[in-house]
């Protein structure tokens, strides 16, 4: 049922993101209202006016030192052979740090120099020069100086600048109000009950907190339906009651997507699609005096179309430049690609490996809060080009702070949620550090350290030929090279099976004796070399097992096929099987170990970690899980030859 009176638009444009910038800049022609703020409630805030000094500081000659204050000129003479001997009242007074000057004493010596000889009497062997430890009238703030020009963001010690000054109550910007209103048939709000189609609407409070910390004032409107007459009303509204107006989804080429249309017909369009993604499908335009811009639903593109036209705006409104973020350059651990003609917002993770930063891509699906959330850095392609290569160099923008970058374990290889756990521990005892990991799977991760990509690579590679996990693969693999093999967990490998188990599965042949609907792991995962293995030591065929190339990327991929399906068997973890509620039969204890160059292991970030491995605390938590064994204090295992 398609009841509006719009046709669906297909084709968007691919407008260079900074041109549909300025085009809105261009457009968007308010005067910024001024607000008078007492002093205490200004922090953060934007002057709107240059604000003068009102009074000196100090606004009396003021003693620096703790001491006694002089005529300087009258003490010249005095010297190691000579002592000088004054009289308290005619000669000096006693002053300590912050008093006034009395008049005529023109110097401070500090009570350290000076020798009491009696109540009324001091000694001095050294001269004083005029004005020495005296802090002058205005020696900080000069009255009728300019403490601040108009545009300038108030920071906590401008603050105690504008009071010393007794300035009391300043002008300043009044914050711009930004209308965000989220559109939307399927959403609802966080509390309620949720069914098949039904989203979350969550975006609105994370662009409320960009507004926020941008310095303007989010008004969020609860969720519009989809109904264009409603969306109208709400947008003619916002168009009188803020400066800026933000409208969520509907953006692209659904059958409700209407946002441009009425944009359209109330106002005017600049832009619909802009070359840069995620986020293309943004509209750009104005409904009386105000710019409305309308992002897509889906949240990361949603953030970054925040960010490239809502930030602009609201520090356009405040007089201030937008701030750019601090990059640095990375090695790249993967090849990226990218399209031609439109620049290509990658979400990065990013290490700190043998004196060199590297980083590694994120998912690029834009429904994906969590890579964003997770990212430590924006890599942005630009449009004339279609990507690195692996090891290439690139700047990337940060966003967090290097040093926070500098103090993270990069974890490659296979996870492991145990990893996660290990993380948190870690920043239970030092606050500023953490693992970042990327899954790219054992081989992968023994690469990355051979490649300098990695501090640790968590791996489970059993070697089909002498039954042992691991060593066989770091011999070969990382051969000539200084590394450890640790030691770390046995976890479970079984057949992870639907509730009740109802084919009675417990051994490879029960698969074709049952004819079961098999969930294999893709070439080269630790499982599926496990599963081979299995079918050599029964002498059958890959043919002899139904679904033998259904090939699935994790353990939990694994057991959501079998949860699927009454036939279904899959092999693989115990927490996998336990997730989604299967049943779970025990078929090896496989070795999951870590291997790390013998310099990380070696270092202070190497032995903390063993430290985590081996507490308490980190035991019982992964015991918890159920289907693990923490190794942990074992020996390293040999590698060699
Ligand atoms: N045939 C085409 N389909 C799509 C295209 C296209 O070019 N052709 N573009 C895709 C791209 S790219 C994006 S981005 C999205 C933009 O979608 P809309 O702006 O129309 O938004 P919706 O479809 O309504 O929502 C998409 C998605 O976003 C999430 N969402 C929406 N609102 C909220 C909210 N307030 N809080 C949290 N999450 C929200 C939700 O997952 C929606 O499913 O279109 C593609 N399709
Ligand atoms: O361009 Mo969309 O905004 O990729 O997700």
């Amino acid at each position: 049922m398609n009841q509006t009176p719009y046709k669906r638009k297909i084709y968007l444009e691919d407008k260079p993101r900074a041109e549909a910038r300025e085009e809105i800049l261009a457009a968007s022609r308010l005067t910024p209202e001024i607000e008078h703020l007492a002093v205490a409630e200004a922090l953060g805030r934007v002057t709107a006016e240059p604000i003068f000094a009102r009074v000196s500081m100090p606004h009396y000659h003021a003693s620096a030192m703790d001491g006694i204050a002089v005529v300087a000129e009258r003490t010249y003479q005095a010297h190691e052979q000579n002592p000088l001997f004054l009289k308290i009242g005619a000669d000096f007074c006693f002053v300590d740090t912050g008093n006034a000057i009395p008049s005529p004493f023109n110097a401070v010596i500090m009570i350290e120099h000076v020798h009491v000889v009696d109540e009324e009497t001091i000694e001095i062997i050294e001269p004083a020069t005029p004005w020495q430890h005296i802090r002058p009238i205005g020696e900080d703030i000069v009255q009728e100086e300019m403490l601040f020009p108009q545009g300038h963001q108030l920071r906590p010690a401008d603050l105690g600048v504008l009071l010393a000054a007794q300035q009391l109550v300043i002008p300043v910007v009044k914050k711009p109000v930004v209308a965000i209103i989220p559109t939307g048939n399927e959403l609802v709000e966080a509390s309620a009950a949720l069914s098949s189609g039904k989203i979350i609407e969550f975006n609105g409070t994370v662009f409320s907190g960009f507004i926020k910390d941008w310095g303007g004032e989010p008004r969020l409107h609860s969720i519009v339906k989809d109904e264009p007459e409603k969306i109208k009303e709400v947008l003619l509204e916002a168009a009188e009651t803020a400066d800026i107006i933000v409208i969520n989804a509907g953006s692209s080429a659904g059958r409700k997507d209407f946002t441009v249309h009425i944009i359209g017909e109330l106002g005017e369009v600049y832009t619909h699609g802009v070359a840069a993604r995620p986020g293309k499908p943004t509209v750009l335009g104005k409904i009386n005096g105000k710019i409305v811009v309308g992002v897509p639903g889906y949240p990361v593109s949603a953030y970054l179309a925040l960010e490239w036209f809502v930030q602009p705006l609201v520090c356009q409104y405040l007089g201030v430049p937008v701030p750019q973020r601090q990059k640095v350059t990375v090695k790249l651990g993967r090849r990226i690609v990218s399209s031609m003609g439109a620049e290509d917002f990658v979400r990065m993770n990013i290490g700190y490996v043998d004196g060199q930063f590297v980083a590694n891509p994120l998912t690029r699906a834009a429904g994906v809060t969590m890579s964003y959330v997770r990212a430590d850095g924006l890599l942005i392609v630009p449009p004339n080009i279609i990507g690195y290569e692996q090891g290439d160099f690139a700047e990337v923008e940060l966003l967090r702070p290097l040093e926070e970058i500098k103090e993270a374990i990069v974890f490659s290889g296979s996870h492991d949620l145990t990893i996660d756990l290990l993380s948190s521990q870690l920043k239970r005892v030092r606050t500023d550090m953490k693992i970042v990991s990327s899954h790219v799977g054992s081989m992968a991760g023994i690469m990355a350290i051979r490649k300098g990509e990695a501090h640790v690579a968590g791996i489970h590679l059993l070697d089909p030929d002498t039954k042992q996990y691991n060593i066989s693969y770091v011999r070969k693999l990382l051969a000539g090279q200084d590394v450890i093999l640790y030691p770390f967990l046995k976890r479970k490998q079984g057949w992870i099976l639907p509730k009740g188990n109802p084919l009675e599965i417990s051994a490879v042949t029960d698969l074709v004796r049952t004819d079961a609907n098999f969930v294999n792991r893709q070439k080269g995962a630790g499982t599926r070399i496990l599963f081979d293995l299995l079918l050599k030591e029964t002498g059958l065929e890959p043919e002899a097992i139904t679904g033998y190339d259904r090939e699935m990327f994790s353990h939990l991929a694994v057991a959501a096929e079998v949860n699927g399906d009454g036939n279904g068997a899959g092999l693989g973890i115990y927490p996998a099987a336990k997730a989604m509620g299967l049943d779970f039969v025990p078929v090896a204890d496989e070795e999951y170990d870590l291997v790390m160059k013998r310099s990380f292991f070696e270092s202070e970030h190497g032995r903390l970690l063993v430290e985590i491995i081996q507490s308490a605390a980190f035991r019982e938590q992964v015991e918890k899980i159920g289907g693990y064994e923490v190794v942990g204090n074992a020996e390293l295992k040999s590698l060699a030859d």
